[in-house]
């Protein structure tokens, strides 16, 4: 089977409120970020499949006759996709050799990879392929890399098993897919992260499907269009962590303490919701100081129940006490546990208060940036639409 060279790219996002409470049905705010993950792929007559994961230092292939083997019972359907095939991610362990426990970066890459390109491909003629993946998000911080890796997979092998077509026109630098197929691949893409997270909410990949700000509840994604504009400082804290741990980590605290925890769920529920209203009042009247300053005590209290969660960590502590001392907040986002954490600023913050801050941050040891946010979903991109340093990566391969 010969397949189509494409590029495609997805965004990471941020999490203003709702991580961890989403996961237990309660709604959370995400929006995307101006930071994204770039995907290469390419057909090959090699009688391989390749992989090349530069950020984590992962660079492997497989011959097609191995691959063949793992899908001799298999019966599966690329447009119907529920639950996790458990056989096949039972075969996939035992192929690559890794435990049910296991956290590490590369094999958790690896087995969502082979699970997208089996489940795609394996009902029928495997293609030789060589797939390499770049980022611009630091892997496990926060910031959706597990999302927007599995976001890319989906949508390159969709598009090469010709479940979804490519979108890209010849004289088209960038283009999108239509809303069906956005929901095919955000549905394959939240099987890979099902892989990596163990139990995830849907809503890191759904930011990285469609981009932009939504709200999440349950599976349901409502797009925010009217949002204003937000000045966010972006810290990594660079304490390592995983997400599936923490989620983990949550789900026995309320297991243990449910009458203690439903309760800060249902709290974290209603700032999710109030920072909702704030924002949309934002849209239709003139901003105030006393928008800001609801804002601000919202990330306070959420940032506190995160801790009661037991996902803080004295990095994250410090971030929110060097930005206080500013007159800033801060709160944890995405999974906590270390990795990143957001900062509001203010209409009247100016830029020598933001960079003085930034360098604070920095001077812990954190990395500190000023961010854009509400990026586009994913995407298909003509060659030179992707910035040069990261073509260069991409086809170096
Ligand atoms: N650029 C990448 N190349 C290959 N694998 C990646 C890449 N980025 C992320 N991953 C995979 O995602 C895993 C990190 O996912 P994890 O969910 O723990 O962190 P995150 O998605 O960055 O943070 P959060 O889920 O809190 O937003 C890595 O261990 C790796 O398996
Ligand atoms: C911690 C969490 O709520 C957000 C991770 O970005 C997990 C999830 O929603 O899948
Ligand atoms: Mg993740």
């Amino acid at each position: 089977m010969q397949v189509t060279d494409l590029y495609v790219s997805a965004p990471g996002k941020a999490i203003l409120h709702g991580e961890h409470a989403v996961v237990h049905g309660k709604v959370a705010l995400a929006v995307s970020l101006n930071l994204r993950t770039y995907l290469r792929l390419k057909a090959d007559t090699f009688g391989q499949v390749c992989i090349n994961l530069p950020n984590i230092d992962t660079f492997l292939s497989w011959d097609l006759s191995q691959l063949k083997q793992l899908v001799t019972y298999f019966h599966g359907k690329r447009d119907e996709v529920q639950c996790l095939d458990a056989e096949l991610v039972r075969r996939l362990r035992e192929f690559i050799g890794v435990s049910n426990g296991s956290l590490d970066t590369c094999s958790m890459a690896t087995l969502s990879f082979l699970y997208l390109y089996l489940s795609l491909f394996g009902s029928g003629e495997l293609p030789s392929l060589t797939l390499t993946v770049w980022s611009e998000l630091p892997t496990g911080a926060g910031l959706g890399s597990s999302a927007a890796y599995s976001v890319c997979l989906a949508a390159a092998l969709l598009c090469a098993s010709g479940a979804i077509p490519p979108p890209l026109k010849e004289w088209e630098h960038t283009a999108r897919w239509c809303q069906e197929e956005l929901e095919l691949i955000n549905s394959w893409a939240f099987q890979g992260e099902m892989i990596i997270h163990g139990n995830p909410s849907g809503v890191d990949n759904a930011v990285g499907t469609w981009g932009g700000m939504l709200r999440f509840l349950a599976g349901k994604i409502i797009p925010l269009s009217r949002v204003p504009l937000l000045r966010i400082l972006l810290t990594n804290t660079k304490v390592p962590r995983s997400t599936k741990v923490l989620v983990a980590g949550v789900k026995d605290k309320i297991n243990k303490f449910p009458s203690i925890m439903v309760p800060v769920l249902d709290s974290v529920d209603a700032i999710s919701c109030t920072c909702e209203k704030v924002l949309s009042e934002m849209t239709c009247e003139p901003i105030t100081g006393e928008h800001y300053n609801i804002l601000e005590e919202l990330i306070d209290i959420n940032q506190h129940h995160l801790n009661v969660m037991g996902v803080g960590h004295p990095a994250l502590d410090r971030l929110c006490q060097v930005t206080l001392a500013k007159g800033l907040h801060s709160k944890l986002t995405g999974a906590g546990g270390g990795g990143c954490g957001i900062t509001l600023l203010r209409p009247e913050t100016d830029s020598l208060m933001a960079q003085s801050t930034v360098q604070e941050l920095k001077d812990c040891g954190f990395d500190c940036w000023e961010t854009s946010i509400g990026g586009p979903g994913v995407q298909q991109h003509s060659a030179i639409s992707v910035k040069e340093e990261i073509l260069e990566i991409l086809n170096y391969y």
